[in-house]
């Protein structure tokens, strides 16, 4: 059995001429959660749709759980997976558990199964009303539960915590980090990387089609290489222009505090300098990262403009 639970090698979609995927390559370990994120018309939802079968690669090759996605054969695969669209819509007559019954039904699952499914969402309470009265984060974890009928191997989740406030999308995670407990293999797409940070595994960042990065945080960080910046207050003068001599990058410099900019590889460094200015008083050293944002923005806007 493959360790992989998906894997795309080179793969294109056209439409008509536009581009939506330029030669993707990516690999999925089985349990394992990542974020895909990217810009409005980055290639997100389509990526999701090969994997779904829903729409076939212009070129390229597809796996999903060993099989290609979108051939006659794959009805079988697709019980073993669970997806949540973007924009989910229910009939808003029916109650929360009649939808899910009718899931449960279509997927060769026990209405029990359903039932269950609804506590594990926190919607045991809610399940008889009709789903019109439900809250934008009610529907949304409807449409979770929708999704985790039947055990999925895969779960693939398309912007599912757009709209839903800081602790509806604390509890959403906490039912994700169970699913991957238990075994099953994650992918989600967002436009928010702050949310993502501590979840995912890794983090795929698409622009234009591409994959402008594939990486743990960390190794986000690494690879962008955006520079870290050292606040270092002083008692005065004389030690802000020590500290100002040094060979990094000044970025402001008063008699009290000298701010610097250097490469992340040079940190220590750095810190090693300023710790042995004996005979001058060092009174604070602050160092800050560069922000999530500003390394999406990295790999949004720089890599990956050839599409
Ligand atoms: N059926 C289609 N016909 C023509 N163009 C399409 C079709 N589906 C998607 N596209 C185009 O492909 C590009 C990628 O679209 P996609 O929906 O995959 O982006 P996305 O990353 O999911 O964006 P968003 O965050 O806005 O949902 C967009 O420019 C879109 O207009």
């Amino acid at each position: 059995m493959s360790e992989n639970a998906i894997e795309l090698q080179s793969v294109e979609k056209h439409y008509r001429g536009f581009t939506a995927l330029g030669g993707v390559d990516l690999t999925i370990e089985r349990g394992e959660m990542l974020a895909l994120l990217g810009h409005n018309g980055a290639g997100k939802t389509t990526l999701m749709k090969i994997l779904l079968g829903l729409t076939r690669v212009s070129a390229g090759r597809v796996r999903v759980l060993e099989q290609p996605p979108a051939t006659s054969g794959a009805v079988a695969l697709r019980a073993h997976i669970g997806f949540l669209p973007e924009n989910v819509v229910f009939a808003g007559g029916m109650t929360g558990r009649e939808i899910l019954h009718m899931f449960a039904r279509l997927k060769g699952q026990p209405r029990a199964s359903a039932d269950s499914l609804l506590e594990r969402v926190g919607l045991a309470g809610a399940a008889d009303g009709p789903v019109r009265t439900y809250s934008k984060g009610m529907r949304q974890r409807l449409g979770l539960a929708q999704a985790l009928i039947g055990s999925p191997r895969l779960l693939l989740l398309d912007e599912p915590t757009t709209g839903l406030d800081p602790t509806l999308r604390q509890a959403f995670y906490a039912i994700l980090a169970d699913m991957q407990h238990e075994g099953t293999t994650i992918l989600i797409s967002s436009h928010v990387l702050t949310e993502l940070e501590t979840r995912t595994d890794r983090i795929a960042i698409m622009n234009r089609g591409k994959l402008a990065a594939c990486n743990t945080l960390d190794g986000l960080y690494r690879e962008a290489g955006l520079p870290v910046r050292v606040r270092v207050e002083v008692d005065g003068a004389d030690t802000a222009a020590r500290v100002a001599q040094g060979p990094e990058c000044v970025l402001t410099h008063s008699d009290r505090r000298v701010e610097l900019a250097i490469a992340p590889a040079d940190k220590l460094a750095t810190i090693r300098r300023l710790s042995q200015m004996e005979d001058h008083r060092i009174r604070d050293l602050q160092v800050f990262t560069p922000s999530l944002d500003a390394v999406y923005d990295h790999f949004g806007s720089v890599r990956s403009t050839s599409v």
